[in-house]
């Protein structure tokens, strides 16, 4: 870590300090805004402002109770990661500092609690491009590959040497063999900075695994290379009587490596392990908005070509084709037979809740836009299914309520649902309120309804690009 002053530090004053004693607390900076952090791949991109910068979730919260920096002036905090090592390197610039009522932060053990023994001094950082420039390649060289998918073209655009043959694998680990945990350890920071709420995992826990995606690159001699493009580490848990279930806890694929297929490599390699040693099924700890959307595209493309859910998915479909609906057709657009929801766990490890996020985009896949009397049934069912998800059948008489309230999530909207002692009761207290409450219900409802309709077409479109690449 280097410490550069812009400018002195004020000559301590007793007059001064005493005036300074009724002026303003110092209010302290948001780590936010006076940090930022770079990934480098070379000693020459250190320093070098322009190099690839992160978007960290939220610095504030790894930084003290409030998220803020206190006693400097100036203060200009640069992080440099090193996607070859995974060591950082600080480098702190300010004009002065002053206790404003607030102490001075240390920066150093501040830093230290979230890069921990990664963090390491300017020189050390510098020559370690050149020390463990095949430090990937020295952990992961007697890992299980999963997968390997060859390249190409030069999907990473980095190196472009034509006699190079590159590959992209996805290799297994356990996280208790010594060097994956001490590289576990230098990328917990990167799980900090960029996945919302991710705390390191237990790498003394042998039911952790971790599933690493590299490029491979060989070069003539036949010598090869390893740069890592992301990981996935995921937990297995005992389920009675004997079987495991497989919990995908963290992912994440390095933010110049995103939105070029890894993430999804990295989710078909663990599915394919699941598969292959008949784990009970495989589910995810808390999964972001973006990744529930990424492991839904996958699930259905998977749902698209199993064959036994053809039949099914044929007969909701001609159900919908015939004409009006009735209960027995709605029903079986609100899920799929139960019978099938057990083979689909069984063979491919979809769970049930899964299973029924996909279903519906199964259905909406395999319609013709052009037909409109179809696409009115299928709204209409969509609509049954969210409107019997939030309220009970006979919500209209139990008194059960559904409204909008505020959240502190940036979600557009939450809902809450609320049972109310009876509908006389909220009628006599205010005829009216009941009335537009209803209204309002049924607006939300509405609104409900086209959200699902909103994400069904979305990840259908998706689905639909990635079956005709492949
Ligand atoms: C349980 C948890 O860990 S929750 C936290 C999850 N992790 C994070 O939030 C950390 C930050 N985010 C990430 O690391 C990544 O974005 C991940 C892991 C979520 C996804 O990894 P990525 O490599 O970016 O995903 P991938 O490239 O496979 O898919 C992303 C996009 O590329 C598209 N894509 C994937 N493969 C291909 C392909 N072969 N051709 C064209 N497009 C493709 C996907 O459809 C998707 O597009 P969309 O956003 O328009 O729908």
């Amino acid at each position: 870590m280097a410490l550069k002053h812009k400018g002195e530090e004020p000559v301590p004053d007793a007059k001064k300090r005493k005036r300074v004693g009724f002026t303003k607390i110092d209010p302290g900076i948001e780590a936010n805004e006076c940090i930022k952090v770079f990934l480098v791949k070379n000693q020459d991109e250190v320093g070098d402002r322009s190099s690839f910068c992160i978007d960290p979730v939220d610095l504030n919260q790894l930084f003290g109770e409030d998220g803020k920096i206190y006693g400097y002036k100036g203060l200009k905090i640069d992080i440099w990661l090193s996607i070859v090592s995974f060591h950082g390197y600080a480098e702190f610039t300010f004009e002065s500092t002053s206790d404003g009522g607030k102490g001075i932060t240390d920066l150093k053990t501040a830093l230290q609690n979230i890069f921990g023994e990664s963090l390491i001094e300017k020189a050390d950082f510098l020559e370690s491009f050149s020390r463990e420039s095949q430090c990937i390649r020295t952990v992961l060289s007697d890992g299980a590959v999963v997968r390997s998918v060859p390249l190409m073209g030069d999907e990473t655009s980095e190196t472009h040497v034509d006699a190079e043959v590159s590959a992209v694998e996805v290799i297994r680990m356990n996280l208790l063999n010594m060097p994956v945990g001490l590289l576990y350890s230098r990328l917990i920071p990167l799980v900090l900075l960029l996945v919302e709420g991710g705390s390191p995992i237990d790498i003394a826990d042998p039911r952790w695994e971790i599933y690493f995606v590299v490029k491979k690159t060989r070069d003539k001699s036949g010598d090869y290379s390893m740069k890592l493009l992301g990981f996935a580490a995921a937990y297995l848990f005992y389920h009675y009587p004997d079987s495991t279930r497989l919990r995908i806890s963290q992912i994440l694929v390095l933010p110049q490596y995103q939105g070029k297929g890894y993430g999804r490599l990295l989710l078909e390699s663990v599915n394919f392990v699941a598969v292959s040693e008949n784990v009970y099924d495989v589910t995810f700890e808390e999964p972001s908005e973006y990744l529930q959307h990424l492991r839904t595209c996958i699930d259905t493309l998977r749902l698209l070509s199993f064959e036994p859910l053809k039949s099914a998915i044929n007969s909701a479909i001609s159900s919908l084709k015939e004409g009006n609906l009735c209960k027995k057709t709605s029903k079986l657009l609100s899920g799929p037979p139960p019978r099938m929801t057990e083979i689909v766990r069984q063979k491919l490890k979809i769970n049930k809740k899964q299973f029924l996020r996909c279903w519906e985009v199964l259905i909406y896949v395999n319609l013709d836009p052009k037909d409109k009397k179809c696409m009115d049934n299928f709204k209409t069912s969509v609509s049954d299914r969210v409107r019997s998800d939030i309220l009970d059948k006979d919500s209209e008489n139990n008194g059960k309520r559904l409204i909008e309230v505020p959240n502190d999530y940036g979600h557009d909207m939450t809902f809450i649902v609320f049972q109310s002692n009876t509908d006389e009761e909220v009628d006599d207290q205010n005829g009216s309120l009941a009335s537009d409450q209803s209204t309002t219900q049924e607006e939300q409802l509405n609104q409900l309804v086209d959200k699902q309709m909103k994400d069904i077409i979305e990840i259908a479109k998706k689905v639909s690009s990635f079956d005709n690449k492949q």
